[in-house]
């Protein structure tokens, strides 16, 4: 018997909200302290940091990326690709970055003997991305518990999932940061290859709860595409932030350059299981799969430094209009205007829409 259930109830993207300015006793932006202090559950770890970071992806998480943002107290989840030599090189040239990186892996054996001897080599980075397409993979929670066994004292960030009872799982298993997103990615097409897909702030909302009821951390990853949707994320309960496509561009991060024939610059920015990755870093799209990725082409925006003060200088301006500090203001006002044009429009969307919510089969 094939049993469809629809959730009716409506999930929230970023677009979807404005948060609700207050009064302030702030007088100045500068005023404003980004720095936030988290213990960890199980590292045991405490970290000062900007809860900002360099996604996992080979164009973001670059060494050069993790010098540049380390400098500012922003932190990188340096990507899978680099060796033992090139890890033993940069923990050379930048020791002081170590403290604001994890490493990435994945969690096939390879992965993991690969992690473990980088570890070896450097174990002054600080912690573990355990980064797989699909969290809700059977296998994960246990391969989360040998890595926090060999490694009781590094910070593990392990993902993507989105929903509570697997972030439950996650943490029980030994992570100290669930990170969580399905889709919302800007180079992502996961939704449109497989159907599937929860909106990003709902997925912030709901599962933020059940990682501060059990003392663990939350990592909202993707779908932001400017200072303000960082703010509603953090907002909204994310205690960190991952960020993609707005790091992109930039002379630390990687990727081709090109001048165009109108004399502009772009550089290439594309999704870890896109084409273009697949075939860089395995050589060919296996035969039973398809990409769930796209490969673009991006503005060149010079020195990642000038982002970064155009992020942070938003972010404190969200602190002054609510009169709180990072990650304690939380009143939304839910307007989306994109989504009562198109009911106006068409009332069969409204229904559509409350479909779209979530729907599951048993
Ligand atoms: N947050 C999101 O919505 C999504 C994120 N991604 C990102 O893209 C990355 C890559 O995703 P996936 O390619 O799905 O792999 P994955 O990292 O989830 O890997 C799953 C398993 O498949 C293996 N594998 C991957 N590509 C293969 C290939 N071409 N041939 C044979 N085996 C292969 C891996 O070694 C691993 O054991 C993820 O780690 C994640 O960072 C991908 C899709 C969705
Ligand atoms: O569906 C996907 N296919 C992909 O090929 C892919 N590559 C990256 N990612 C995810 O997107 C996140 C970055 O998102 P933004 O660019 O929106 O910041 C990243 O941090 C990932 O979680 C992917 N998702
Ligand atoms: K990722």
């Amino acid at each position: 018997m094939h049993n469809v259930k629809v959730d009716p109830e409506i999930k929230l993207d970023f677009q979807d909200v404005l948060i609700r300015p207050r009064r302030s006793k702030l007088k100045s932006r500068a005023e404003v302290d980004l720095f936030c202090e988290y213990n960890f559950k199980n590292s045991k770890k405490t970290v000062k940091c900007i809860p900002l970071v360099a996604s996992n992806m080979d164009t973001i998480g670059t060494f050069e990326m993790a010098a540049a943002l380390s400098k500012q107290g922003l932190m990188t989840a340096v990507h899978k690709y680099y060796s033992v030599e090139e890890w033993k090189s940069f923990a050379q040239a930048y020791p002081e970055a170590l403290n604001s990186v994890t490493i990435s892996s994945g969690t096939s054996d390879e992965d993991i003997k690969r992690l473990s001897s980088i570890l070896q080599e450097v174990p002054g980075i600080s912690g573990i991305t355990l980064d797989i397409a699909n969290g809700y993979q059977d296998s994960f929670p246990d391969t989360i518990s040998r890595v926090r066994d060999d490694f009781p004292n590094h910070t593990i960030v392990a993902g993507n999932v989105v929903t509570g009872e697997v972030v439950e799982d996650l943490i029980r298993a030994g992570a100290d940061i669930v990170k969580v997103g399905l889709g919302p990615g800007s180079v992502c097409i996961t939704r449109i290859k497989t159907g599937v897909g929860y909106p990003q702030l709902s997925v912030v909302l709901e599962c933020s709860e059940v990682a501060h009821e059990l003392g663990g951390h939350l990592m909202a990853d993707g779908g932001c595409t400017c200072p303000g949707d960082i703010a509603k994320a953090i907002g909204g309960g994310a205690d960190f932030v991952m960020m993609g496509g707005m790091l992109a561009g930039h002379d630390q991060s990687g990727g081709e350059l090109r001048t165009k024939e109108d004399g502009t610059k772009v550089k290439t920015f594309y999704g870890m299981s896109s084409e273009t990755a697949m075939s860089k870093h395995v050589g060919q799209v296996a035969s039973y799969r398809t990409a769930e990725g796209k490969s673009v082409e991006v503005p060149y925006r010079g020195d990642v430094n000038e982002t970064l003060q155009d992020i942070l200088g938003g972010l404190r301006s969200t602190c002054t209009y609510t009169g709180a500090p990072l990650r304690k203001f939380s009143f939304f006002l839910h307007y989306s205007s994109k989504y009562y044009q198109d009911c106006k429009e068409d009332p069969n969307i409204m229904i559509r829409a409350r479909l779209f919510a979530s729907c599951y089969a048993d």
